[in-house]
């Protein structure tokens, strides 16, 4: 289960290095394919990150961009993971990309969930999926206690499913386990002792319940670690 640990002497360093990887991957996929898929995470960590991609040179308007998960709240929210990727990662170059959003205006997930998936579907597969990883060891919107945990850790999940978790303050929209894993090329950005300590304890054999994160941990899945204190 142990995967490649990058670590960088600082943050800034972190980020810059992550945004130069996935923009490599980016361009290869570009050149194979035409068109490029790139997942990314919302939270309080990568904005630094979509600074540093937004300026790489790549053919943006051939690029897809999609959250790995998304909070069910309004663009008008500080906690809208949207509105992070249109305010960070979609400027400068990247105002080019076409963006596939997981939030319509409505009461529950359930009910706009059929429209959203038929265009993450037609996007799918991922070149790139970056990742975070909450202190408690969620991944996209996958916490421990989640009400549909088990259903989207499966191997036979849909693309997207809703979410609702004692570690999570609003409803969410995920990604599953088989549509993470599919992804040609997985970085987990992870920043500070408590999330290195936590990404440590996923490690050690555990429920896969209890530490989400360990779904796309396995020797099967192309995933490597960015990292700063
Ligand atoms: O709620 C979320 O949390 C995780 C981790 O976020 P962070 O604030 O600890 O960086 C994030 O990866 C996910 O996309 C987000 O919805």
């Amino acid at each position: 289960m142990t995967k490649p640990f990058h670590t960088f002497e600082n943050r800034a360093a972190l980020m810059q290095g992550l945004a130069d990887r996935v923009a490599s991957e980016l361009a290869d996929a570009l050149a194979t394919n035409g068109r490029a898929v790139l997942a990314v995470p919302g939270g309080s960590t990568p904005a630094p990150f979509f600074d540093a991609l937004n300026r790489a040179d790549l053919d943006w308007a051939n690029v897809t961009v999609m959250l790995t998960d998304e909070r069910f709240v309004p663009e008008t929210s500080d906690r809208s993971n949207t509105t992070l990727i249109k305010q960070r990662l979609l400027q400068n170059n990247a105002l080019a990309a076409r963006f596939v959003p997981f939030y319509q205006p409505a009461d529950r997930p359930e009910d706009v969930l059929g429209d959203i998936i038929g265009d993450v579907a037609a996007a799918m597969p991922l070149d790139v999926c970056v990742l975070g990883m909450g202190a408690d060891m969620h991944t996209a919107s996958i916490f421990p206690e989640a009400d549909l945990l088990d259903e989207a850790l499966d191997d036979n999940a849909p693309i997207l499913l809703p979410m609702r978790a004692p570690g999570a303050p609003e409803p969410r929209i995920t990604l599953t386990a088989p549509a993470l894993k599919s992804a040609k090329n997985i970085h987990v950005l992870i920043a500070g002792a408590e999330k290195k300590a936590a990404y440590s304890d996923a490690l050690r054999e555990q429920p896969l319940a209890l530490s989400p994160i360990r779904v796309i941990l396995s020797d099967d899945v192309n995933t490597d670690i960015f990292y700063a204190d």
